[in-house]
């Protein structure tokens, strides 16, 4: 039987397809998701958790700076996307070069949600990339309990583990995006 891992692997291939699609020629998103397997059921080997990992790695596809990283904020219960946001430069400097200037994903995540009054107690933030020491603080301060990163555990920054691990009411799990969509 395939795994979770396999239908997201699928999934985001259909994504870079998707996004392949529409920089080319299409202004219309083709509708190429597959058929439900059987008429009203979900598609039990596609989790939620792929599902909002996916939705990060579309935000990603937006960034234009060297760094691209997608994140998705989560409401605990129901679980629904609040807001996604991707790595970029501050609105009005799309061609700035200073690196001071540049918003993380999962800060511009957790301001678009704010913006929109949501409240981020208990939430889940998704990101394709590793939460920095900066980020790490304001996780904690606006009250997210878990943080679903798409860095290898041992390479996440020191800093930001130990600001996790001072704020002890969040905790942090590994899941990889596919690798495909890295582009
Ligand atoms: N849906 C959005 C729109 C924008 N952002 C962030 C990313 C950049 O820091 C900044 C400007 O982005 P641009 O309009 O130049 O692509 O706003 C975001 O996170 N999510």
């Amino acid at each position: 039987m395939e795994s979770g891992y396999d239908n997201f692997a699928k999934m985001t291939i259909n994504l870079k397809d998707l996004s392949i699609k529409l920089g080319k020629s299409s202004k219309t998103p083709r509708n190429d998701c597959a058929p439900a397997p059987e008429k009203g059921r979900r598609d039990v080997d596609f989790p939620l958790d792929d599902y909002f990992m996916s939705l990060a790695v579309l935000a990603k596809c937006r960034s234009v700076i060297s760094e691209r990283v997608g994140a998705c904020l989560v409401y605990q219960e129901p679980r629904r996307a609040i807001s996604v946001g991707y790595s970029g430069y501050i609105d009005g400097l799309s061609d700035g070069k200073k690196t001071e200037y540049v918003c993380c994903a999962e800060f511009n995540a957790i301001v678009s949600a704010y913006r929109y009054h949501a409240d981020l107690t208990s939430a889940t933030l998704y990101t394709t990339g590793v939460p920095c020491s900066r980020c790490a603080t304001k996780i904690i301060q606006s009250g997210i309990k878990t943080v679903v990163h798409g860095g290898e555990e041992k390479s996440m920054e020191q800093e930001a583990r130990e600001v996790f691990l001072l704020g002890k009411g969040c905790h942090t799990q590994v899941r990889m995006p596919n690798q495909e969509t890295n582009h």
